[in-house]
């Protein structure tokens, strides 16, 4: 199985793309985690995307304030990118969602919601994007789905 990558714009942003690599972890997908920044290291940005499709099935990309990054990664890869809007500005991650939604026709970021939700959402995601080609990671989501209800009809 190739991996998952996890890119973040900052390190600031570890705190909340934990509940990312939490889940990843309990689909038992493996990832790597990278900080890198289109506005602060577009060098390492495009060299990272020019050897990912070796390595990894899906790229999450995290970033708050004009959040750049996963459009970037987008547009020099053809793997399926996941962008996540953090709330890291006084614009409360609003910024951040709309410069990721906002992606012109053909290079699409499939955006999921704002913060520690979105962060969860995105491995689920990846997961099932990955689920595509892995049988296995469809019966853990099932698993998974069957779990939430559980807590949900147990109260
Ligand atoms: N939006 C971006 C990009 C980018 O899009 O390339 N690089 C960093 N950032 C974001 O800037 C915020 C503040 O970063 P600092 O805390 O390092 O100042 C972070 O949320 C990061 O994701």
């Amino acid at each position: 199985m190739k991996k998952v990558a996890v890119v973040m714009g900052s390190r600031s942003d570890m705190p909340v793309m934990e509940s990312c690599l939490k889940t990843l972890r309990e689909f038992g997908v493996p990832f790597d985690v990278k900080v890198l920044s289109a506005h602060r290291t577009i060098d390492e940005v495009i060299s990272f995307c020019e050897k990912a499709e070796e390595e990894y099935e899906v790229i999450i990309a995290a970033a708050g304030y004009a959040a750049h990054l996963g459009g970037v990664i987008a547009a020099k890869t053809t793997l399926p990118v996941i962008g996540v809007p953090l709330d890291a500005s006084p614009l409360k991650g609003i910024d951040s969602l709309l410069s990721i939604v906002q992606m012109p026709g053909g290079i699409p970021v499939a955006t999921v919601t704002i913060g520690k939700a979105g962060a969860k959402n995105a491995a689920v995601l990846a997961v099932e994007i990955m689920a595509i080609k892995y049988p296995e990671l469809r019966e853990k989501l099932k698993s998974y789905r069957e779990e939430m209800k559980k807590k949900v009809l147990e109260g």
